[in-house]
């Protein structure tokens, strides 16, 4: 069936190749070519295709569905991708797994990496390749029935056997019982856990073991281990999130991932060069969320923009033909600074990943004075993306009107897995509560005198803006977001401070300023975000692409500073407000023309995005008819339950 013209038309409109978009979004044309002649050759694989289509599976078939998938997947492995390329890796399993989670991802995301950073070199060299090679299933046991964001009280036990020179694992309480981890209920046969390290009866904290869960041929558990999976969930069904606890487990003392943190045969300890060295893994996940979640964000909006350029409803000027939904103002409102953000939260992604890998050559050589500030900016990212992404995908499923609600549209699925993100890799608040510290500590070295001695991505704190030119540019905005950011973050300061001067002890002082202390903290990175945006565009070449880039970034920063305007209101006037606003309306017309073609830009294919709504062709009412026949339900015209309850129930009624 050949395209629907409301989106050749859409199409048409562009004034920019797509292809040199996407080379923008994605890093570099080499890779944006990748992901292509990738997506093109899965395209020819019959085996990678949905048996049927997954909304209508149970949770069981959705995860053996995911094994399949896996399996054919590592017959294919090295033929389509350069394995050590990370980015190639992800792009392959977006494709062929979707994002309803499977049986590796966390195997890739942070079994694998927590061997890269924790592991010793001879422990890389036994386990490494094997996890590699897929030999071993891994994944990641930190989580406990009882605690999750607080990992000083984990209850895990792993004490050690001076005699034996053996760990011995025990979980003492119902509440020591590890609880989310990814694979862990039915698939993985290894895990990295995270255990409270004791010897001779000293408690030294949390630290990552490697432990051997199930029999690697019969894949039963070992002796002195539950394990199983915790149920179905809001979203990630496609993964079996576990259960596990164990009684009297002993793995060799070798098992304990020492790179870091090391144990001696004669039970020294001996303490690793940064205390949080061992939260890694974390850091690792936390600097990929910005570039994932921007891709979830992404899919949402390519369904709502292209559904909306063919959706027709109501009337304008012309009272001849509907008009498509696109046209509306309050539309663009709802779709068109989400797009701006997605954009924005891929760039940032770029920048946190490439800081990690530096990160880890760092640390690898000793120097771990970066840490704390990848910590801070990390952690307050991923809780403003998440949150973020989660108010865009649900804008872009209102946006579909009815049909957003129907799983056909796939938004509610892409919503579940995205709002993940903000309890997992640390409770949104919790992290926001993270980065605040390191901004009170900023706060401390300007109050002490030390200013000079900021990282320059707390410098504008030290600084003193009260007039804005009213020629507003993007560095204009910024210079109010950055008035915004150090005004909030001085006063919350201030107000945590001035509790503590009156005698509150440190703990609570922080806890009566903490909603101050997070604002402070979304205002730091929504200025981060917005300055890396702005940097990012200011490097492109292509002069077409650069000129759409910069009608975007005017759509954020005008969007980003109505939207903040009560933090605001001592640096502009009404009037000033009233111009941004104006400034919004007119850059929403101005992206218009471009809106179909900056969605298609992401070029995340229909295999990946598995919605009737949002596909490519535009072909939307015939597939949704088409789709609603393939339902379990229509398979036959009369159900049994009608037959067993209901038409029993009529009949009586007519008695
Ligand atoms: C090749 C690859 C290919 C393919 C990949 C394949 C498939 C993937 C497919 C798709 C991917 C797509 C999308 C992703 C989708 C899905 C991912 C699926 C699931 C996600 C998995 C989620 C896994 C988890 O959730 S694991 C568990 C995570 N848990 C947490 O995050 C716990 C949160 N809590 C904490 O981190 C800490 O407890 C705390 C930081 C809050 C507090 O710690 P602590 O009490 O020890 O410290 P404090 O007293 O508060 O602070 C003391 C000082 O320490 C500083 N600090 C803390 N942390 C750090 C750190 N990390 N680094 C540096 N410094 C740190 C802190 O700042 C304090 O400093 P100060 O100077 O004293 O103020
Ligand atoms: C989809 C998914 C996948 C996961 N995968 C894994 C995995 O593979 N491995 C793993 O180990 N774990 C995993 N987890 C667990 C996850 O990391 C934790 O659930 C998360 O870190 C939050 O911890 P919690 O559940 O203890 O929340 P809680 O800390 O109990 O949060 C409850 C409330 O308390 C508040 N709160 C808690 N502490 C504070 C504080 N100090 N100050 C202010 N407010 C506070 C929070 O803000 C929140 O509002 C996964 C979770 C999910 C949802």
């Amino acid at each position: 069936m050949s395209e629907n013209p409301d989106l050749t038309n859409e199409r048409a409109s562009g004034t920019f190749e797509t292809n040199a978009m996407a080379a923008v979004i994605y890093g570099s044309e080499k890779f944006a070519q990748r992901r292509r002649e990738i997506t093109e050759a899965i395209s020819k694989i019959p085996e990678f295709q949905d048996s049927h289509p997954l909304v209508f599976m149970s949770r069981e078939e959705k995860i053996s569905e995911a094994c399949r998938k896996l399996a054919v997947l590592s017959n294919y492995w090295n033929s389509l991708i350069d394995t050590s390329d990370e980015e190639e890796a992800l792009h392959l399993y977006r494709e062929v797994l979707g994002l309803e989670g499977h049986p590796l991802a966390l195997h890739e995301t942070m079994f694998i990496p927590s061997l890269i950073a924790q592991a010793s070199d001879e422990q890389q060299e036994k386990w490494l390749g094997r996890a590699q090679r897929r030999e071993i299933i891994g994944c990641y046991a930190q989580t406990e029935m009882g605690h999750g964001t607080n990992l000083r009280a984990l209850e895990t036990t792993a004490t050690f056997d001076i005699s034996t020179r053996e760990f011995i694992l025990n979980s003492p309480t119902i509440t020591s019982l590890k609880w989310w981890p990814g694979a862990l209920g039915k698939s993985a046969n290894w895990s990295i856990v995270i255990a409270n390290l004791i010897i001779k009866e000293h408690n030294y904290g949390p630290h990552p073991f490697m432990v051997q869960l199930r029999d690697e041929k019969s894949h039963e558990p070992l002796p002195g281990i539950t394990v199983g999976d915790i149920g179905p969930k809001m979203a990630f069904n496609g993964a079996d999130n576990g259960f596990l606890g164990f009684k009297n487990y002993r793995i060799p003392r070798e098992n304990m991932l020492m790179r870091h943190s090391k144990v001696t045969s004669d039970g020294s300890y001996i303490k690793p060069p940064h205390a949080k060295i061992g939260y890694s893994s974390m850091v690792k996940v936390r600097s990929r969320m910005a570039m994932d979640q921007g891709l979830f964000l992404a899919s949402a909006l390519v369904i709502a923009v292209r559904y909306s350029a063919v959706r027709r409803q109501g009337y304008l000027e012309d009272k001849s033909r509907e008009v498509k939904v696109l046209d509306y103002q309050t539309q663009q409102h709802r779709l068109f600074p989400s797009i701006a953000r997605a954009y924005a939260f891929i760039f940032c992604g770029f920048e946190t990943i490439r800081l990690y890998d530096q990160l880890l050559i760092d640390v690898q050589n000793g120097n771990t004075s970066g840490m704390a500030d990848l910590h801070a900016l990390t952690s307050g990212l991923k809780s403003v993306v998440t949150y973020q992404t989660g108010e865009g995908i649900e804008q872009a499923r209102m946006a579909c009107g009815g049909h957003g609600y129907s799983m056909a549209s796939y938004i509610s699925e892409i919503y579940g897995v995205a709002i993940g993100g903000c309890t997992y890799e640390g409770e949104n608040m919790v992290m926001l509560l993270q980065l605040a510290r390191y901004l009170v500590k900023s706060i401390e070295m300007i109050q002490n005198g030390k200013s000079r001695e900021l990282g320059p991505m707390v410098a504008y704190l030290a600084e003193n803006e009260s007039e804005i030119d009213l020629n507003l540019g993007p560095n204009e905005y910024l210079k109010v977001f950055e008035y915004a950011a150090r005004n909030q973050t001085w006063r919350a300061t201030e107000k945590f401070q001035k509790l503590r001067n009156s005698g509150m002890s440190n703990e609570e002082a922080w806890n009566q300023a903490s909603v101050e202390l997070t604002r402070a903290s979304r205002l730091h990175t929504r200025l981060y975000i917005m300055s890396t945006f702005i940097n990012h565009v200011g490097s492109i070449v292509d002069q077409k692409v650069k000129g759409v880039l910069i009608d975007l970034l005017n759509v954020h920063v005008t969007y980003e500073v109505m939207d903040i305007g009560i933090y605001v209101q001592g640096l502009l006037s009404s009037n000033q407000m009233d111009l941004i606003r104006n400034q919004l309306y007119v850059s929403l017309e101005t992206i218009r023309p471009n809106a179909v073609s900056l969605v298609d830009s992401f070029q995340i294919s229909d295999m990946q995005l598995r919605s009737v709504l949002g596909r490519r062709d535009g072909n939307v009412y015939e597939n949704l008819f088409k789709w609603a026949k393939s339902s379990p339900l229509n398979k036959t015209d009369v159900l049994p339950s009608v037959t067993q309850y209901l038409k029993p129930m009529m009949e009586k009624s007519k008695l």
